[in-house]
């Protein structure tokens, strides 16, 4: 049976290649996921990609991964990652594993971004190492 990981980003994760690319780099959203799809291909894992700027969309999508039974979620919430309270009751809510994942480190950056309300409900966390933490939060889950 094929498994689905819903891959969820969150606020100006559209913007990916042009937004500050000396910080997020030059790859786009479009580029990530035809990565994640080539690498889960061979897994018989399905990717379903995201992006929302609305904090409410990526609570219902992660009810809906629990919902449609999902292996996992990759969860890159942006900026709602430092503030959300709700996307982490959204997580604690659930069974189905969460992994976080940021392009850039957080933690070496500016104070307010220290704070991680997705990281102290998920699974665990992979931060820094740009548009592929993506491809290493596929192999965390796959192997879930
Ligand atoms: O929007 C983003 C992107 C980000 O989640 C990252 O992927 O590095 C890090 C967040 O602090 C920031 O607000």
């Amino acid at each position: 049976m094929t498994d689905t990981i819903f891959v969820l980003n969150g606020p100006n994760l559209n913007l990916l290649g042009v937004r500050e690319p000396e910080i997020y780099g030059a790859e786009t959203l479009d580029d990530i996921a035809s990565r994640l799809e080539d690498r889960a291909r061979p897994l018989d894992i399905e990717i379903d990609m995201r992006q929302s700027n609305h904090e409410g969309h990526l609570c219902d999508w992660l009810h809906e991964a629990q919902s449609s039974g999902a292996k996992a979620v990759i969860l890159n919430a942006g900026a709602l990652t430092h503030t959300s309270l709700a996307l982490y009751d959204a997580i604690k809510s659930i069974k189905t594993p969460v992994i976080e994942v940021h392009v850039s480190n957080p933690a070496g950056r500016e104070a307010y971004r220290h704070k991680s309300y997705v990281g102290m409900a998920a699974l665990g966390s992979i931060a820094g190492f740009g548009a592929y933490g993506y491809e290493l939060a596929l192999d965390a889950a796959a192997k879930l």
